[in-house]
């Protein structure tokens, strides 16, 4: 995705993936991926297990070499120039652990040491700005074992903030979390994209990526199956079937036998004053459905449609890919 700019100008992606294949052995974790995202963006990585989620970011993250294919980070080509890469970077891994015998200050203190951040009155500085981004200001003295869950993955997300990487790949960070300890996780990662980072976050859970997202891509048995907004995905990935309730006044029964004309229509019943079909088509084609309804001398006092779940067309595409 590329999107332009008030001005036109297209930014250069804060990451940009080009070809990459990741093979362990005779096995192709990652087939062919490419992905533009621009800077600023919370952009989220959705597919079941085994997708190839976590070796896409391992490549990203410059921990294993790709197979083929060349990834830049800002520009940076990551494998020509692996220190700079290294530099923009901050990667947070599923489930990373937090040492349980040491202060949440202590740990950090530790993180921002052996990146060399200055002496300790600038490291100090440092810690307290990571713990403000990430809402933990308060938890500062606790040890790590008296941290929920949400707070622990924020104490990590505060230790991969440190250096200021421009490019956080986060593997799975709402994974096991409540709906509060999300929407702090929300809160810090859209006040990072705020702030000029972009944020490439991952999840097995679309419901999880689509509340803290603004674009999204989806991936199964290796390959990139949709990219775009939540609405974009939902047509890459051909759902464009839905059941339509159209309630009229008067007579249902010539609105029907209109509409069981229609191209797209089936399955249509009449109960009552309400005709219920099934309709397979465009939203175009669904627009021009409810005005040939009205031009036809319908009186239409309702129209509403129900799709099925995202949830529900991504495990279809996961069985569907599986089963080829
Ligand atoms: N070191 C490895 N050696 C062999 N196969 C591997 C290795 N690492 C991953 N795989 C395989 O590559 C595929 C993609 O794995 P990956 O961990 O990238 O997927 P994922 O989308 O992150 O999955 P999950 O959500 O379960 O973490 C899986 O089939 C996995 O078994």
């Amino acid at each position: 995705m590329n999107f332009a700019n008030p001005s036109g100008h297209v930014p250069r992606p804060a990451i940009d993936v080009r070809s990459l294949r990741v093979d362990y052995g005779d096995f192709i974790a990652v087939n062919d991926l490419s992905l533009s995202v621009p800077p600023g963006e919370v952009f989220g990585l959705v597919g079941p297990n085994g997708a190839g989620k976590t070796s896409t970011f391992r490549v990203l993250t410059t921990l294993m070499e790709p197979t083929y294919g060349d990834v830049f980070l800002d520009g940076i080509d990551i494998q020509e120039d692996i220190a700079s890469a290294r530099r923009i970077v901050g990667y947070m891994p599923d489930l990373a652990p937090v040492p349980s015998d040491m202060k949440v200050w202590e740990f950090l203190d530790f993180h921002a040491a052996a990146y060399g951040i200055g002496n300790k009155a600038q490291r100090r500085e440092r810690l307290a700005e990571c713990l403000e981004e990430v809402a933990l200001t308060p938890q500062r003295d606790k040890w790590c074992k008296e941290l929920s869950r949400g707070q622990t993955q924020r104490v990590v997300l505060a230790k991969t903030l440190l250096h200021r990487p421009r490019v956080l790949v986060l593997d799975e960070p709402a994974s096991g979390l409540d709906p509060l300890a999300r929407r702090d996780l929300r809160n810090a990662l859209r006040r990072l994209a705020k702030n000029g980072a972009t944020v490439f976050v991952s999840s097995h859970i679309l419901s999880e990526l689509a509340e803290m997202c603004t674009s999204i891509c989806v991936m199964n048995l290796g390959k990139l199956l949709a990219s775009g907004t939540v609405d974009e995905v939902r047509q890459q990935l051909g759902n464009t079937e839905r059941t339509i309730t159209a309630a009229v006044l008067g007579k249902a029964e010539d609105a029907a036998s209109w509409l069981s004309s229609r191209h797209g229509v089936h399955e249509l019943q009449v109960v009552g004053q309400e005709i219920v079909f099934g309709f397979k088509g465009t939203d175009d084609d669904q627009a021009d459905l409810m005005e040939g309804l009205i031009s036809n001398g319908v009186r239409l006092r309702a129209f509403e449609e129900r799709r099925s779940s995202f949830e529900d067309i991504l495990v279809e595409v996961a069985e569907s890919n599986r089963r080829l």
